[in-house]
C-alpha cells in the first residue's frame, strides 16, 4: 500500500457499492464510513504511511474518493465521508487513527438511532387497518411500518417489484418476516391497485433543498398518482439523505446505469438499433410529497430547507479532496 492507495478493504467496498451488492442510501453510509475505519486501521500499520501523519491523512482522503466515485446520486455517502474525515484529527498516526475509528462508530450508531426514531414518527401517520404501498427497498421505509406493527396497528402492503433490478422482492420479504401479508405487483399495475391503498411509503437517496425527493426511478409517477387518487405518500429520510450542495443551487446527478440491467443480450441483439436508457433514480416535485419524516420529524417538503441550513449551514465540505 503506497501513501495514496486505498486498502484492500476500501476497495472491495468500493466494487460492492458499484454492483449494488451493498445497496441502499443508508446501508452504503454505514459501509463507507467502516470502510474508512478500516483504511485507518491499515494506514496505521503500512510502511509509508505508519509513522508519517500527513501520509496518513492522505491515504484517508484517497479512500474517501475512492468511495466517493462509487455511485452519484445518494447524498448518504458524502454525508458519511464528510462526517468521518471531519473529525479525523491529531499529531500522531496513533491519535488521526483513533479519530477516524471513533468517527465511523459514531456515525454508524448515530445511523441506527436515527432510524429508530424516524420509524416512530412515520408509524403515526399510519392507522390500524391501513395497506401501504411501496416502492423499491427502503430500510427508513420499512422502519416505519416496523414501527407500525410494534405498535400493535394491523398493516398490510402492496408490493411493487421495482425493475429493473426489482429490490421489491427485498421488501417483500422483509415485509413477511414482519408479519405484514405482502400482495406483490408489477410497477405498470400500481395505479389499479392505488384504489385499494391507504398510504404510500417510500424511501430517499436525497432530499434537495427546494424539497425534491429523489429516490428510485418510478417514484415520481407514483407520487402523482397517488395524488391523483387521493392516497397520501411520504417519503422516509434521515437527515443524512439531505443534500447540503442542494443549498447553493447544485443539482442532484442522476445515476444512469448500465443496459444490461434492463434488457438481455439476446433480446437486445434481436431489437438492433435502438438505444436502451437506465435511469436509476427520479425526482419527485415536492408539490407530489405529503411529508418527509425525518429522525426530528416530520415536514412538509416546503420546509425542509430550514432543516438542511440548522444541520449543515450554508457550506458542503470536501475533506477528500486532494490538497
Ligand atoms: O437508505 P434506505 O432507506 O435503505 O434506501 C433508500 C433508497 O436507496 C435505494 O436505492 P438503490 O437500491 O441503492 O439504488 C432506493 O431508492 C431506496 O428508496
Amino acid at each position: 500500500m503506497t501513501d495514496t492507495e486505498p486498502a484492500p478493504a476500501v476497495r472491495e467496498t468500493a466494487e460492492a457499492i458499484a454492483t449494488m451488492e451493498i445497496r441502499g442510501a443508508a446501508t452504503i453510509a454505514s459501509a463507507a464510513a467502516e470502510a474508512l475505519a478500516e483504511q485507518a486501521e491499515a494506514a496505521a500499520e503500512a510502511d509509508a504511511t505508519a509513522s508519517d501523519p500527513e501520509a496518513f491523512r492522505a491515504s484517508l482522503r484517497a479512500a474517501g474518493r475512492t468511495l466517493r466515485e462509487t455511485r452519484p446520486t445518494a447524498v448518504s455517502l458524502p454525508n458519511a465521508l464528510r462526517y468521518v474525515l471531519q473529525r479525523m484529527e491529531g499529531e500522531t498516526v496513533d491519535a488521526l487513527r483513533d479519530s477516524v475509528v471513533d468517527a465511523s462508530d459514531a456515525f454508524v450508531r448515530q445511523l441506527d438511532r436515527a432510524q429508530d426514531d424516524l420509524g416512530e414518527v412515520g408509524a403515526n401517520r399510519l392507522a390500524d387497518g391501513d395497506t401501504v404501498m411501496t416502492h423499491c427497498h427502503s430500510t427508513d421505509a420499512l422502519a416505519c411500518i416496523e414501527a407500525a406493527v410494534e405498535q400493535g396497528k394491523s398493516i398490510s402492503a402492496v408490493v411493487k417489484e421495482t425493475r429493473p433490478r426489482q429490490q421489491g422482492h427485498i421488501t417483500a420479504e422483509a415485509l413477511r418476516e414482519m408479519g405484514v401479508p405482502v400482495t406483490l405487483i408489477v410497477d405498470s399495475a400500481a395505479r389499479r391497485y392505488l384504489d385499494e391503498v391507504d398510504h404510500v411509503v417510500v424511501g430517499a437517496d436525497s432530499i434537495a433543498a427546494d424539497g425534491g425527493v429523489i429516490n428510485k426511478i418510478g417514484t415520481s409517477g407514483l407520487a402523482v398518482n397517488a395524488r391523483e387518487r387521493g392516497v397520501p405518500i411520504m417519503t422516509a429520510a434521515q437527515t443524512i439523505k439531505l443534500h447540503p450542495e442542494t443549498l447553493t443551487g447544485h443539482t442532484v446527478e442522476i445515476e444512469m446505469r448500465d443496459e444490461a440491467e434492463v434488457i438481455e443480450s439476446e433480446a437486445r441483439e434481436a431489437i438492433g438499433e435502438v438505444a436502451v436508457e437506465n435511469p436509476a433514480f427520479d425526482v419527485t416535485p415536492p408539490r407530489y410529497m405529503d411529508a418527509i419524516v425525518t429522525e426530528h420529524g416530520q415536514f412538509p417538503p416546503e420546509s425542509i430547507v430550514t432543516l438542511m441550513r440548522e444541520l449543515f449551514g450554508e457550506g458542503a465540505a470536501e475533506p477528500w479532496a486532494e490538497q
